[in-house]
């Protein structure tokens, strides 16, 4: 097709161009650009401008063709003085206007701004997808001829396809918006909970605990894994957040991966994704941890009960920083930090075979051992006035503090828990307290004799018996009977929780409850009830 109105047309070629177009990732600014260069391809004109809808006008926002001066680029109109573009925006078509249309219709929308000869070629293409209507296309030419009909139905449909490419663009800003919102709600929420904070490390009393918060912040300047190692509660998750904070990606994601509270089945896709239909329930793709921590930090929580196999591919994650989501072949790039956490031994782990000495060996180039509580009772004061503050602000108890007599009751616990249960005895504390002091009396746990004596349980009270009555059992707390019973369960299902024949299933739990459950009670997961099988 080709006249002195239409340029030359390549069939297909140009079909593809113009659906690259409306698909591409341009901004709005380059979509135009781009959207213009395609036009002079197939039609001519003199000029040929974008005008997008604000607020009632219409405003010139891309210009193309000799005529397009400065002057057009900052052109606007009221769309109210304009009832032949109105028109064409409601019914939605592209319309060439004649020489009649000049003389009876409205004015020339570049009236005052080009000097274009009366009954010049003219048209107008509305910009409309979907529901929208963004503006107008307008095409002019000095020569007074009409744009034949076939050249008018041909650019209407490149209206479409630009309105489309615009709408997605536009789409596209919003959802980067929206992530962005979601992404500062996310960390203003933290902030507020306190959970950005890094907590008693560096302002720590126990020189271990300064050592092991200088290490960690110079390790977190590099992309080295670290290996975080720990009794359960004692602030692992804390730590590999503030090597986060402390590193150059620190505005970038953090994301964890608790491999213990995943079943073995899931865990591949949870950590390098899958596409859709890669198995039963896999609708669409998705996106692993791997993915979504791209630029930042991974940290594999757990790492010790990662099923073998699948330490296989995690290796090559690490040392190749690729991998394939599970059922596609296609190899994704990731660049993340790696972390691991873990309370188990991995070398015991190792020598019963349930642990890849390779993995181990690159996960722990920088090894960091968290004590205990109760090698660091001089945070005691520290660590009782943080916690009660950090829980303040969740609860609204403010100012609470703990006496000097309490705080004496405390360094005689031997904390099995951890940093988590001494958290969880001043939330109780503070419940059942009604001033703001808490004294030894406000603390339920047992002291250091009584721990040694029966391990498991925490004794709420001893109830005295009464003259010639024989000695009562001591009363014990809801958590300490659960704590113990879930242990004789664990014994007897030898570690195992999932499953039939597993410990959520003889106590009538969801795997998951339990595994939280566990965790809350500070029950370390489970090697001390596995039976080497080889
Ligand atoms: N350095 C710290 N200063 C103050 N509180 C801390 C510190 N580290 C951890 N905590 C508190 O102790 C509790 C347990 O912390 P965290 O979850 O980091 O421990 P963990 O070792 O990862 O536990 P688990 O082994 O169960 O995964 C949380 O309430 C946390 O806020």
């Amino acid at each position: 097709m080709q006249d002195d109105l239409t340029g030359t047309i390549n069939g297909a070629k140009d079909a593809q161009d113009l659906i690259e177009l409306a698909t591409a990732e341009d901004s709005v600014g380059d979509l135009l650009r781009r959207g213009l260069d395609w036009l002079t391809r197939v039609v001519r004109f003199d000029l040929a401008t974008v005008f997008l809808l604000k607020e009632g006008r219409l405003v010139s926002v891309a210009a193309r063709g000799p005529l397009a001066n400065a002057k057009v680029r900052q052109h606007s109109l009221k769309l109210s003085e304009f009832p032949s573009l109105r028109h064409a925006l409601e019914t939605r078509r592209a319309k060439a206007f004649t020489e009649e249309d000049h003389a009876h219709g409205d004015g020339d929308p570049f009236d005052g701004v080009l000097d274009l000869p009366p009954g010049h070629s003219c048209m107008v293409v509305p910009l409309c997808a979907g529901e929208r209507c963004y503006g107008v296309l307008s095409l002019d030419r000095a020569e007074c001829e009409t744009y034949p009909q076939p050249v008018v139905d041909l650019v209407e449909v490149y209206g479409q396809m630009l309105a489309t490419a615009l709408q997605s663009a536009e789409q596209r800003v919003t959802f980067e918006r929206l992530h962005r919102q979601d992404h500062e709600h996310a960390k203003l929420l933290e902030a507020q909970l306190g959970g950005d904070s890094e907590g008693i490390l560096e302002t720590s009393r126990s020189p271990v605990m300064r050592d092991l918060a200088r290490r960690a912040r110079q390790v977190a300047e590099t992309d080295t894994p670290v290996l975080i190692t720990g009794e359960t509660g004692t602030g692992k998750e804390r730590l590999s957040r503030a090597i986060h904070r402390w590193s150059s990606r620190a505005d970038q994601p953090f994301v964890t991966l608790n491999c213990a509270a995943i079943p073995a089945g899931l865990l591949e896709s949870e950590l390098f994704g899958h596409v859709k239909g890669a198995f039963t329930g896999a609708t669409k793709d998705r996106a692993g941890r791997f993915q979504m921590a791209h630029g930042g930090t991974l940290l594999l929580d757990e790492v010790g009960e990662l099923p073998f196999d699948l330490q296989a591919k995690l290796l090559r994650a690490l040392q190749e920083k690729t991998f394939e989501p599970v059922g596609s072949d296609k190899t994704v790039r990731a660049d993340v930090r790696i972390l691991a956490a873990t309370h188990v031994d991995l070398q015991q782990a190792i020598a019963q075979k349930r642990f890849r000495e390779d993995l181990y060996y690159r996960l722990s180039v920088f090894p960091l051992r968290l004590p205990p509580l109760r090698e660091r009772r001089e945070d005691l004061p520290q660590l009782c006035d943080f916690l009660l503050e950090e829980q303040s602000r969740r609860t609204g108890r403010r100012g609470m503090r703990v006496t000097p007599a309490g705080l004496a009751r405390l360094e005689t616990y031997e904390w099995p828990g951890n940093l988590r249960e001494l958290a969880n005895a001043l939330e109780r504390a503070t419940i059942l307290t009604r001033g703001n002091e808490l004294g030894p009396e406000a603390f339920d746990m047992p002291t250091r004799g009584a721990v040694a004596a029966t391990p498991s349980v925490e004794p709420v009270a001893s109830v005295a018996p009464a003259a010639g009555e024989p000695k009562l059992a001591p009363v014990l707390t809801l958590a300490a009977v659960q704590r113990e019973h879930i242990l004789r369960v664990l014994t007897l299902t030898r570690g195992r929780v999932y499953g039939e024949g597993g410990a959520a299933a003889l106590l009538g739990l969801k795997p998951s409850t339990l595994q939280s459950r566990m965790k809350k009670l500070g029950i370390a997961r489970l090697e001390q009830f596995v039976v080497d099988e080889a």
